[in-house]
This record gives C-alpha cells, sequence and structure tokens, in this order.
C-alpha cells in the first residue's frame, strides 16, 4: 500500500498490455489479494471483514483477499451476487471454503470490501445490486475498493453507477484515470497503489512533489527570475498574481498596469507599448484582470509578439487564436469553460482533452478544475488531484497564474514550471484550512516553498 504520487496512469487498455506482458495472471492475482488483506488486516483491527465478490477477476482478487484474511485468523464472509465468469476468478471462489451469502440477505460488517467490478465494468451495475452494495457500505464503518469502486469507468472519470463513498481504494498494479479525474474521483476516497511489479510504462503520470530551482549563493534578483505581469481593466486580479508570483519564489516583479498601494516589494509601471522588451523580463503573465476590449486585444498582441516566456490565462484565452504559430514557450491555464471556447466541446476525457489542446495549439496546457491535468505537446501529461475544493474561489486562478509565471522565469522548462506550480498552489491550499479568500493562499505559497 504506497502513496501514488509520481507514478504512472494507465487505461485499462495499456494495462491489460501490461498484464499480458507479464504473463502469469494467476500470480498477479494472487498479489494483488494478499495485497488487499494485509491492507484489509492493518485497518480493520480485530473487527469483522466482508467481501463482495463479482463475477470478474475483480471479484476473483476478493475471493483471494477473502482466503488470506481466513488464514490469517481474521474473521470475514464473502458475499456475492452472481457465480465467477473467468476460469482465474473460478479458481479463486474454489479456494474459499467458507459460505458464499446472496448479495440481497448478506448481513453488514465493519469492514466492506468492494470486489465487485473493476477495469472491466461494462455498463451500470444492476440495480438491486447497487442498493445492495449501498446497504452494507452505509453499516460499515469502512469501505475499501478493490482497484476501482465499483460502478466508475477505468479511463475517463465517468460514473456508470453511483457507488457508495469508499473511505479507501487499492488501486492494483497502477492508478488509472478515473482514480484522479472527476466526478468517479470523489468515491474512490484515499488512493493508494499495490505495487504488482508491472513496472508499467506511461507518458501520464500523478503530480509528484517538484524540483524547484532554490536560490544559491550566485543568485540576484534577475537569475532567480523576473516576471511581468500585464494589468487590465481590473488591476486587483493582476496584482494578487503579481504578489503570487513574488511569493512562489520570483526575484523581481514588474506590474505594468493602473494600481497603487502595498507591498512596496511589487514594481509597478504603467503599461506602454515597450514594457516587455526588457531583455531580463524571463516571463509575460497575462489575462487576470485584462478585460475583453481594444486595449485588452493590444496588449495581448504586444505580449505575443514580444517573443518571451508567456502564460496566458482567463480574459486572454478568450482573445486568443488557439491556431496561431507560437513564437515562445507558452502555458495557457484554461478552466472547463475557457476549453470549450477555445477548442470546442468534447465528451472525450479531461487528460485526451488536454493532450489534444496542447498538441494543437503547440503550448503546455493547465486544465484546471477539482482534478487539474498538465498536458504537454508532446504527449506528457501530470494530473493533479485531491486539491481542496475550498479553491473554488474567485481569484485562485490568478494566483495559479502568477505562480506559473514565477515558475517559468526560475528557468524551468514550461511542462515542469506549470507541474510545480500547480503543485505548489495545492500545497498552499492545504495549508489554508477552509474558507480561506485568494489572498490568503498568495501568502501560503511562501509558506510551501
Ligand atoms: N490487469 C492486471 O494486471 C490485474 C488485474 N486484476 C483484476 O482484474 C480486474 C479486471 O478483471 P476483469 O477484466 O475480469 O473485469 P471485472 O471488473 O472483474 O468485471 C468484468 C466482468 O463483469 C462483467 N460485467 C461488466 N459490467 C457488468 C455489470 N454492470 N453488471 C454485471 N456484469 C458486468 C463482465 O462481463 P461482460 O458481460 O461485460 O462480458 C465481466 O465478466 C481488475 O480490476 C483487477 O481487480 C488483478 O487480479 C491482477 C492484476
Ligand atoms: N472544487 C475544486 N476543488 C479544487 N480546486 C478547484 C475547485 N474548483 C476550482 N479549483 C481550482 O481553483 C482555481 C480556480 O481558477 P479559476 O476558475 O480560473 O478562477 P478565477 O478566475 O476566479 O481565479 C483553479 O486552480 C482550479 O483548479
Ligand atoms: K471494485
Amino acid at each position: 500500500m504506497i502513496p501514488i504520487d509520481g507514478h504512472p496512469i494507465l487505461t485499462a487498455a495499456t494495462m491489460r498490455a501490461a498484464e499480458q506482458a507479464h504473463g502469469n495472471l494467476s500470480a498477479l492475482m494472487a498479489q494483488a489479494g494478499a495485497g488487499v488483506a494485509t491492507a484489509a488486516r492493518r485497518l480493520a483491527g480485530a473487527s469483522e471483514v466482508l467481501v463482495l465478490c463479482g463475477p470478474g477477476n475483480n471479484g476473483g482478487d476478493g475471493y483471494v483477499a477473502a482466503v488470506e484474511l481466513h488464514v490469517a485468523g481474521h474473521p470475514v464472509r464473502v458475499a456475492a451476487a452472481t457465480e465467477p465468469r473467468t476460469d482465474l476468478a473460478r479458481a479463486a471462489r474454489a479456494r474459499w471454503t467458507g459460505p458464499v451469502e446472496p448479495l440481497a440477505t448478506a448481513r453488514p460488517a465493519p469492514i466492506l470490501i468492494d470486489a465487485l467490478f473493476g477495469t472491466g465494468l461494462s455498463r451500470p451495475l444492476d440495480a438491486v445490486h447497487a442498493m445492495h452494495f449501498h446497504r452494507l457500505a452505509a453499516a460499515a464503518r469502512l469501505t475499501i475498493a478493490v482497484d476501482l469502486p465499483s460502478g466508475v469507468t477505468t479511463d475517463d472519470g465517468r460514473v456508470l453507477t453511483e457507488p457508495p463513498r469508499c473511505h479507501l481504494t487499492l488501486a492494483l498494479g497502477a492508478v488509472k484515470p478515473s482514480h484522479l479525474l472527476q466526478p468517479a474521483a470523489r468515491y474512490a476516497g484515499h488512493v493508494r497503489l499495490i505495487d504488482l511489479g508491472l513496472s508499467p510504462a506511461s507518458v501520464a503520470t500523478v503530480i509528484a512533489r517538484p524540483a524547484f530551482r532554490d536560490p544559491g549563493p550566485d543568485t540576484h534578483k534577475y537569475s532567480r527570475g523576473m516576471v511581468a505581469l500585464v494589468g487590465g481593466a481590473m488591476p486587483g486580479a493582476s496584482e494578487l498574481a503579481s504578489i503570487a508570483a513574488l511569493r512562489a519564489g520570483a526575484g523581481y516583479v514588474l506590474h505594468l498596469g493602473d494600481g497603487t498601494g502595498p507591498p512596496h516589494a511589487l514594481v509597478r509601471r504603467p503599461w506602454s507599448a515597450g514594457a516587455l522588451t526588457d531583455p531580463r523580463i524571463g516571463a509575460v503573465v497575462i489575462g487576470p484582470g485584462l478585460g475583453r476590449d481594444d486595449t485588452a486585444r493590444d496588449r495581448l498582441a504586444t505580449a505575443l509578439a514580444s517573443g518571451r516566456p508567456l502564460v496566458i490565462d482567463g480574459d486572454a484565452l478568450h482573445l486568443l487564436d488557439a491556431d496561431a504559430p507560437r513564437s515562445a514557450q507558452t502555458i495557457l491555464t484554461p478552466h472547463a469553460g475557457e476549453i470549450d471556447a477555445l477548442f470546442g466541446k468534447s465528451t472525450a476525457s479531461k487528460i485526451d482533452r488536454a493532450r489534444v489542446a496542447a498538441a494543437r495549439a503547440d503550448v503546455v496546457v493547465i486544465f484546471k478544475g477539482p482534478d487539474t491535468v498538465i498536458a504537454a505537446p508532446d504527449s506528457r501529461v501530470t494530473v493533479s488531484a485531491d486539491a481542496s475544493d475550498w479553491l473554488s474561489a474567485a481569484g485562485t486562478g490568478d494566483v495559479l497564474a502568477g505562480a506559473t509565471g514565477a515558475m517559468l522565469a526560475s528557468g524551468l522548462p514550461p511542462f515542469e514550471a506549470a507541474t510545480a506550480a500547480v503543485w505548489l498552489h495545492r500545497e498552499a491550499a492545504r495549508l489554508c484550512g477552509r474558507s480561506f479568500i485568494a489572498d490568503d493562499l498568495v501568502g501560503a505559497l511562501s509558506r510551501v516553498r
């Protein structure tokens, strides 16, 4: 049971390929079931465990876990609605010598293990089965999902049948997109990986603590990163982004626009056509509070022509031509509405949408939300989940844009800069607790650094 940070994300198909390449499916199931049993024993204390087993190999994992728990002397019962249908699951079922209770009449237990369906779920659950799943979970103190909460798809975060909210999901062999993507992810609870030694390769990974560029003895303010924030109609938003850039670690932040007042560390200058010609500028952030009028259009055109690395957010995303050729490293930070507006609506998974957008616009995309997907034009993807829901407040996106500018100006390549900023933003939100405002989040960036 290991934390998932930095681990590859695999789809059902790539998981099956990894399984085939391994060759010994029976050994994999034995390992998976043993891993589930170990985790359950660690968390259950002396409490009885009830394992719900489905017809496929997810159910097979459940039977193996039940046998392992029994052998270890742990009180365990099994319930199922249908007989196993795969050879592996049948073999695992045959080794379970206790009774198999019908799902509809199964007595609850304090610890519930959901081994109904995993990566093979192909349609909604039978309504009566789903009802009993919910009944047993409601009566349990702890619900542990094997591989995935039964009812969610594997690859795109969709929910076919609403499962109970599990406390823990044990991802078998690899993390899957639905462990991270909403709405499915909310049913998984904490996600931990059971390593099956498959070492699958993937261009998609779970976000991990980044390697920040910390200052050293030779550092000066410009080498640490100079960020220019292009202001506009609503100076509050660009100021928030400016202060975020400072607190995320930029050595020098230039706010180009109206507005006065603290912090004194912020260098304020009015906007001018030549404002972005300073060769020391390592990143330009444009969009927070920019407005969408002709002035905004002119400023965006100047930023795009400047050749400086760019972070394009908020209003600027509404003025941008996604298909125009790029003259500089560029990071876009759209939320779902902005992705729809820029690239058109789509029912594809958030990972695929971010990847397609990045390739089409030749940029790094930070597709924001409760699950944030960062994609590069070369197909690399990293996904950040478990962000505080309290981030759903005005101005938190401006903070992310400023932090992204600081990371880009520090010299990190765009994909790494975007990843570092998203991680920093998420951790800052964690430190803020509940009911914080964007200004608090800015302060917390320093504490995370
Ligand atoms: N990959 C690996 O490395 C490892 C994988 N392992 C485990 O294997 C799991 C995948 O197993 P799996 O492919 O047998 O699929 P699983 O999710 O058990 O169910 C599919 C079965 O249910 C059926 N069915 C589908 N939907 C249904 C519905 N709504 N209502 C009713 N029936 C429905 C479907 O039949 P269908 O009718 O669609 O043909 C099929 O019979 C994976 O999650 C992990 O736990 C580990 O053991 C070891 C390493
Ligand atoms: N429910 C949520 N849980 C976690 N993070 C969220 C949630 N809703 C929004 N966020 C994050 O909060 C920020 C909101 O940005 P955005 O929508 O641009 O707001 P604004 O433009 O008002 O600053 C993004 O970083 C997004 O990922
Ligand atoms: K399951």
